[in-house]
């Protein structure tokens, strides 16, 4: 999923100014009906040829296909068979079964089958709109591209992921690690992008391009006014503040099996105002003319998914520890489960961030607790998240010593 909403209105407060005063009102204007007039068309027809085409023939080959023949084969034939069963010996059962059992096996069928086929209509629905949402990137990106160059705007920041790192092949991960073994659609686009600019810095070296390459970005701004409001499924970390305020049934943990220390997946959870001040000094780079720089936005340690549940509550390890502090934080108790492993998913990544350090002069400096403190923030002032009208959750107070 999928940048967070805080950053640009984090980072807006502080850049706008020097941002603004590149792009002026007039200029605005012109390279708005330049997109829509001239450009729209070219560069329409090349996304079409070029993505959607691949993209759409992938999602109706691999995916339908794939998924519509699992529907059919795991769901269709299960309850078929055991429709069959139970109506080949209908006339010996029928007798046996009463009004109430009837009742019963039906809504077992419908349990087991239907909430199952209904789950991964859902899914497919989710990649769908995602590969979608890719497709626009790539788009804007091309947009956003040749129209800075047609108004000589040639300084650029691009916020890309440690998802086009892939599964790494050592850790920590440095800039110099090997690209494009992406692991999911979001990587891929970032990848992408990132093979587009370095492209137009070789045609053209009076540009100067920062790529950031976050990596897990949680929390929220202090005052807990921007915060993150996903609309579509959250990162883990949304997930559980969700699951605390009552608006979500219970965390999935994808998978315990993984070759980390408590088989969860690891991860460099990054605060976001960490971020955010990583922007401030790309800025001042791409002013210094700095030609194309690459670098990790991290923190170069890596926490485990049950690192992160704890940290919550400054409790524990096990899952059990996890189960009653959760429960005594939200005043109620929460679940949460083991599943498989999601699809895409790597075992682990974390940073070296050290390039940033030297060359940047940042450093993240927000540690764990301050990431999870800031987030319940945001989450307590805003239940709804930007549609809040203050806080209504007060009664949900986190036991972490912060
Ligand atoms: O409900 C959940 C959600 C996540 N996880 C696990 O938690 C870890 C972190 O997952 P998530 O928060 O979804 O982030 P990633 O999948 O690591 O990365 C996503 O989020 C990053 C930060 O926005 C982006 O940079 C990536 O491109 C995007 O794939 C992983 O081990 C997941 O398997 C769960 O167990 N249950």
């Amino acid at each position: 999923m999928n940048t967070p909403v805080s950053h640009p209105s984090q980072i807006s407060e502080t850049n706008k100014g020097a941002i603004g005063s590149q792009i002026s009102e007039t200029n605005k204007r012109a390279i708005g009906s330049q997109i829509s007039e001239t450009k729209k068309g070219a560069i329409g027809s090349q996304i079409s040829e070029t993505n959607k085409g691949a993209i759409g023939s992938q999602i109706s080959e691999t995916n339908k296909g794939a998924i519509g023949s699992q529907i059919s084969e795991t769901n269709k034939g299960a309850i078929g068979s055991q429709i069959s069963e139970t109506n080949n010996k209908k006339g010996a059962i029928r007798s046996q079964i009463s009004e109430t059992n009837k009742g019963a096996i039906g809504s077992q069928i419908s349990e087991t089958g239907f909430t199952d086929l209904r789950n991964r209509i859902t899914e497919l629905r989710n990649r769908i709109t995602d590969l979608r949402n890719r497709i626009t990137d790539l788009r804007n990106q091309q947009r956003c591209n040749k129209v800075m160059k047609e108004h000589s705007v040639k300084n650029l920041i691009f916020s890309s992921s440690c998802t086009v790192y892939g599964d790494p092949k050592y850790l920590p991960v440095d800039e110099n690690h090997p690209t494009g073994g992406c692991t999911n659609p979001y990587g891929k686009t970032k990848f992408f992008i990132e093979e587009i600019l370095k492209d137009l810095w070789k045609a053209d070296p009076d540009w100067n391009i920062v790529v950031l390459r976050y990596f897990n970005p949680v929390g929220a701004h202090k005052s807990g006014r921007i915060g993150e409001d996903p609309k579509c499924i959250p990162n883990l970390m949304p997930y559980c503040a969700q699951i605390l305020v009552g608006k979500m049934k219970e965390l999935k943990v994808y998978g315990n099996d993984y070759d980390t220390p408590d088989g969860t997946g690891v991860r460099d959870y990054i605060h976001i105002s960490d971020v955010a001040t990583g922007h401030v000094a790309a800025q001042t780079k791409v002013e210094e003319k700095c030609g194309l720089k690459i670098y990790n936005l991290g923190t170069g340690q890596g926490y485990s998914v049950m690192d992160m549940i704890n940290a919550w509550t400054g409790q524990g390890y096990s899952v059990m520890d996890m189960i009653n502090a959760f429960s005594a934080a939200a005043g109620k108790p929460v679940k949460y489960r083991i599943i498989g492993r999601r699809p895409g998913d790597v075992a682990s990544t974390y940073s070296k961030p050290d390039l940033a350090a030297k060359e940047l002069g940042w450093k993240a400096t927000r540690g764990l607790n301050t990431m999870c403190e800031d987030l319940w923030r945001w989450q307590t002032m805003n239940p709804d998240g930007f549609n809040s009208n203050g806080p209504t959750h007060k009664k949900h107070k986190l036991t972490q010593k912060i």
